[in-house]
């Protein structure tokens, strides 16, 4: 666990670039950083793996304070994820993986075939682009690379700046996607800074909205962010779309579902899982343009839901 007490940050020109932040990180959570430009997001990052020192509070990682550490090993255990992704420009993609585990001392073959799975991992063939240097491969695909250099370790802890910045809204969605897949499996305590609420709601387990001078606003789950704004601030910050926003985090309501008796089976869209979200079910509706779409539990039918019934349930969830 990742634990921030009373953390401050005043830089030597006088900005007050983070007051007095208390946050948690569960092992094994996704937590998104968010706010607008300057409210200290990365600043709060780089106080973790102490590129930048805290003026005030305390950092710990698993209970120990990383003050205390020394900066290097403490590096070791935590993976950095930046957008401009710094790769060695002079290097094939597989030496640049592995870098890390050559630096930890495993032998050129350990560390080779290590690189080599994590490009698997993170969807990129080695065999096909494990040859190329950085310039030879697009943005995404060297967005993937960074990811596979900071899991080289195997760290419990992964700190990513914008790591999606800099790539076109679709393939940053893909490689979000892709991203949390690799969450699941791998279990890892992230941090993930972005200024791009869409990104924080699809990503986070939780959400830390930051206000300027690094004020927590609101740290919440991504329904109760959008669902219930601690302020004026963060309600602003969430946008008039969160009704829609939460149409992605939200599940799909039993107690919304019709029953199926009656319905003519032409006039439903494919069948999708009681745990898909209301946006999920929407879109099946709107792509196979039916007026309705029926709900199964594993392999049983449980009801359908349609539009008014999406409307239902998320003004249900509202009132939770
Ligand atoms: N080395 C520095 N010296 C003085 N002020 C700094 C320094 N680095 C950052 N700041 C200031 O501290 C504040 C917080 O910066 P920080 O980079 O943490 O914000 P951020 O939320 O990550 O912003 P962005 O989304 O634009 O990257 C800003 O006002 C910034 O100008």
């Amino acid at each position: 666990m990742i634990r921030l007490s009373g953390v401050g940050k005043t830089y030597d020109d006088g900005t007050v670039a983070v007051h007095e932040l208390d946050l948690e990180v569960r092992r094994g959570e996704l937590v998104c950083l968010v706010g607008p430009s300057g409210c200290g997001k990365s600043t709060t990052l780089k106080m973790i793996n102490r590129l930048i020192e805290p003026t005030v509070g305390t950092i710990e990682i698993d209970g120990v304070d990383v003050t205390r550490q020394d900066p290097v090993l403490l590096r070791r255990g935590i993976g950095y994820v930046i957008q401009q992704v710094g790769l060695f420009p002079h290097q094939k993609i597989t030496a640049n993986v592995m870098t890390v585990p050559l630096l930890y001392g495993e032998s050129k073959a350990t560390a080779r075939e290590r690189a080599h799975h994590l490009l698997d991992l993170v969807g990129l063939d080695p065999s096909t682009y494990g040859d190329r240097y950085p310039h030879q491969l697009s943005g995404g695909q060297r967005q993937r690379v960074g990811v596979a250099r900071a899991l080289a370790a195997d760290p419990p802890v992964l700190l990513m700046d914008e790591p999606f910045g800099a790539v076109d809204p679709i393939v940053r969605v893909h490689l979000q996607d892709e991203f949390l897949r690799l969450q699941r499996e791998l279990g890892k305590s992230v941090v993930l800074v972005t200024h791009d609420i869409d990104e924080a709601v699809r990503m986070g387990d939780r959400v830390a909205v930051f206000a300027a001078g690094g004020r927590l606003a609101q740290y919440a789950t991504p329904a109760d962010l959008l669902g219930r704004p601690a302020d004026d601030f963060v309600a602003d910050f969430v946008g008039a779309e969160r009704g829609l926003r939460r149409l992605t985090v939200t599940p799909i309501d039993r107690a919304q579902l019709e029953p199926l008796e009656g319905v003519s089976a032409g006039s439903l869209g494919a069948a999708i899982d009681l745990d898909s979200t209301l946006e999920e079910a929407l879109a099946v509706m709107l792509r196979d343009d039916k007026p309705m779409v029926g709900v199964k539990d594993g392999v049983r039918f449980v009801g359908v839901l349609t539009p008014n019934g999406v409307h239902r349930a998320l003004r249900a969830s509202l009132r939770d």
